[in-house]
């Protein structure tokens, strides 16, 4: 198959830019918004950012750049919020598409049988959420934080504790509008243009640039039963967690949390979480411990808040957990899953937002997950506790195998998401190059062990690291990208078909 040489990135943007006739606007200063990201590592400066007011501004950008023709080497990434972690949005002396920019072009909710709202890529779903519960529906599927655009999750997959029953997010797409990397404005789904659909679901950003989309909704419960249980067997957790995704009547969210030597665990939860045996959970002691936490939802209204509490109640007779660890809280289904923002909140007001982080997130077989457990939770990370390590498994019939995502090869296969923040400075065990060294540990020990482990978020520096990511998937990768971005041009960020600046 034909294999894209790796595309250097462009020293020069042809000046050529400021005479394009765009709806919008180019920027050529002060664009050092567009070279940073969430993940706080890597900066690259673009040589422009548009500000799109239309889909034809970026055809006609894309349009230029593929007229330009290859010897430009002129690169373009579009932009959700840049909350990737390794520079996977950003184009180095490129073009960055600020997508927000096309934002306030309407949120169009259709009611009736098979509901559905259709909004602009560069829309945040904690957005998209208020407008759709002005009509009792809700998207299906959700991330664990909603200040995420439409197109930067579903250019990964969008995954949280309903994934297990919905899918990701990209397999509650009913229609996309995609600009192709030859300026092609395309309408797509599982019907019209498939190949590209599917190809842009998890797609990275090398396909085409998401301009609009139709998701899929639901009716929207009005309130959450919030329920946090613990346990300190992992053989056992994981067993409950298995238990649970697999039956029919079941919670409506499902994910699980590793507590490394939490000091005043229960204390701190008490805030917000009501003890169902108060006298024995002052009696648990988790301090120096590594406990594991179940968090479980089920969603209810008022009208039948009367029987959800017998619903909940036989559901956890089925389960191991450490009988006096039982906590529960209701809350309204919109500040249920904006509870990562919460954080965001009190993270920020102590100056613990805007710092590197070097997040691992992997996908591990559950035939492994107890030896990961025990070699990774057990030692690797025994002695640290610098952010969320998020546990929980998901069923592999719920996914698209057409989509251009990566998983592993298992039935049932557990997100396990390692969250911390980095102090720059230090050089102790919460410093940026200690976590990254355990980080390298963990995919080392799970190379070595070949646990069939896959990385979501995927972060590669070569292209055969990228080959082996892609595995038998490389192949239809390639043609995709040869069909729809012949010139490489789009999203050089994710390091697949280009080498950064920095490595040149
Ligand atoms: C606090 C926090 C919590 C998170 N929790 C979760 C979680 O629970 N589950 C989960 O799945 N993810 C989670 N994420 C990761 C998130 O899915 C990624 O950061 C993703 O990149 C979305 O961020 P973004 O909208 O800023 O996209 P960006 O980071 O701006 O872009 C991501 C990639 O997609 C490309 N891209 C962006 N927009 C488009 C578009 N319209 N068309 C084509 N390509 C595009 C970019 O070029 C880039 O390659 C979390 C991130 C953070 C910071
Ligand atoms: C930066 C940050 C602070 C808290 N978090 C999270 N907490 C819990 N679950 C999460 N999932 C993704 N980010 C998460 C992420």
């Amino acid at each position: 198959c034909m294999v894209l040489k790796s595309r250097p990135c462009s020293s020069t943007a042809p000046s050529s830019l400021e005479t394009l006739q765009v709806d919008g606007r180019f920027s050529f200063v002060q664009n050092e918004f567009a070279a940073k990201d969430f993940g706080n590592q890597f900066h690259f400066l673009p040589s422009a950012v548009l500000y799109p007011k239309s889909v034809s501004d970026i055809a006609t950008t894309i349009r230029h750049v593929w007229q330009v023709g290859p010897g430009s080497e002129l690169t373009i990434a579009a932009r959700g919020v840049g909350h990737s972690i390794k520079g996977q949005a950003q184009a180095p002396q490129g073009i960055v598409i600020n997508m927000k920019s096309m934002n306030g072009q309407g949120m169009r909710v259709h009611t009736g049988k098979f509901p559905y709202v259709d909004v602009s890529a560069g829309e945040l779903w904690i957005d998209i959420l208020q407008e759709c519960l002005k009509f009792g529906l809700a998207p299906k599927s959700w991330t664990d934080y909603l200040h995420l655009t439409v197109g930067g999750t579903l250019s990964n997959a969008g995954i949280s504790g309903q994934a297990f029953r919905h899918g990701p997010q990209i397999s509650n797409v009913d229609q996309l509008e995609v600009v192709t990397g030859k300026g092609e404005v395309v309408i797509c789904s599982e019907e019209q243009n498939a190949d590209l659909f599917h190809g842009v679901l998890g797609g990275l950003g090398q396909f085409g640039i998401i301009t609009r989309a139709k998701i899929s909704l639901e009716p929207a419960p009005k309130m959450v039963k919030w329920i946090r249980v613990l346990y300190s067997d992992f053989d056992t957790f994981a067993r409950d967690q298995e238990l649970v995704i697999s039956a029919e009547n079941t919670f409506d969210y499902v994910e699980g949390l590793v507590l490394v030597n939490k000091t005043g665990l229960i204390h701190n939860w008490r805030s917000s979480f009501n003890p169902q045996d108060p006298v024995k959970a002052s009696r648990f002691i988790s301090d120096q411990r590594t406990l594991f936490c179940l968090e479980l939802t089920k969603n209810f209204n008022p009208e039948n808040a009367d029987e959800i509490d017998q619903e909940i109640e036989t559901l956890l007779s089925e389960l191991n957990y450490i009988t006096s660890t039982l906590f529960m809280s209701e809350v309204p289904y919109i500040e249920f899953l904006d509870r990562v923002h919460s954080a965001e909140i009190k993270l920020r007001s102590k100056g613990l937002w805007d710092l590197p982080h070097p997040w691992l997130n992997l996908l591990v077989p559950k035939s492994k997950i107890h030896k990961f457990a025990e070699v990774v939770f057990g030692n690797i990370l025994r002695d640290t506790n610098n952010g969320p390590v998020l546990v929980y498994p998901m069923n592999k019939y719920r996914w698209n195998n057409k989509t251009s995502v990566v998983l592993p090869e298992e039935d049932i296969f557990y997100m396990v998401a390692f969250l911390p923040h980095a102090i720059p400075s230090s050089m102790q065990n919460d410093g940026l190059h200690y976590i990254l060294s355990l980080n390298k540990r963990i995919l080392d020990f799970c190379k070595t062990a070949q646990l069939g482990v896959k990385q979501y978020l995927p972060y590669y520096t070569t292209q055969e690291a990228w080959r082996e990511h892609f595995g038998p998937q490389w192949e239809v990768f390639v043609r995709r990208k040869s069909a729809y971005d012949p010139l490489a041009i789009l999203a050089p960020g994710q390091r697949i078909f280009h080498k950064a600046i920095s490595t040149l």
